[in-house]
């Protein structure tokens, strides 16, 4: 089970999760109040141990944007976590393929899940990962609200995907029994008063771990 830390902003975030290694973490590209800059993210990322794996998180961006950030913060995912489209995808796993420096960038697609029929249009995408998070009128992401775990259960998705939304340390464990995911994506369930939380980090990663 792959384990994605995202929202990652701070200094003590990045001791945080150089202590407890998940495989991914994210910086959020995004307006949102855990958005950082490309030079901000630079910054953090010399001090990140290397075996963590680093994913940009970007909504409805120009892929004049999204390549730029990429490149500046030698990302190792680009997460689109708004609309973008078929077509937005394909223009910008081309722009990846015919680039040196950036061939070997994923490209992950969130899913705002509202009924089965989104599972079914996101499974049919060119991506190399779908990311499934709940649905919220107010914000892209980030909400700390849950998925209906019974839409993914009768679904037939075939792509492997990364659960997110709201999962924390009391849900985890029931969730990953009913669903079986790649990786689990968690930012709000490891804050406190806004900010990443050392302890919340260290028990949600063990307990996904010893599971
Ligand atoms: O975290 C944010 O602020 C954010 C903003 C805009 C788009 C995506 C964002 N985060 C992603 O949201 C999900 C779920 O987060 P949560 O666990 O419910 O708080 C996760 O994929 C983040 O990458």
């Amino acid at each position: 089970m792959k384990i994605k830390i995202c929202g990652i902003r701070r200094h003590q975030d990045i001791e945080y999760v150089n202590e407890f290694l998940p495989d991914y973490i994210g910086f959020i590209f995004a307006k949102s109040k855990r958005q950082i800059t490309s030079a901000e993210c630079l910054v953090l990322k010399k001090e990140l141990d290397p075996s963590i794996k680093t994913v940009g998180v970007f909504v409805n961006e120009s892929l004049e944007k999204v390549i730029s950030t990429t490149l500046v913060a030698n990302l190792d995912v680009i997460q689109l976590h708004g609309d973008e489209t078929r077509e937005y995808i394909l223009d910008l796993k081309n722009i990846l393929k015919n680039s040196t420096s950036l061939k070997d960038t994923l490209v992950w697609k969130a899913i705002r899940v509202k009924g089965e029929k989104d599972i079914i249009s996101g499974d049919k995408l060119p991506v190399d990962c779908l990311l499934l998070d709940s649905f919220s009128k107010q914000s892209y992401g980030g909400t700390g609200k849950t998925i209906d775990l019974d839409i993914i259960k009768s679904s037939t998705i075939k792509n492997q995907f990364f659960l997110a939304g709201g999962l924390n340390i009391d849900n985890i464990l029931n969730t990953l029994s009913e669903v079986s995911p790649y990786g689990v994506d968690i930012s709000s369930g490891v804050e406190t008063d806004g900010f990443k939380d050392r302890n919340k980090i260290e028990k949600i990663i063990n307990c996904i771990r010893r599971k």
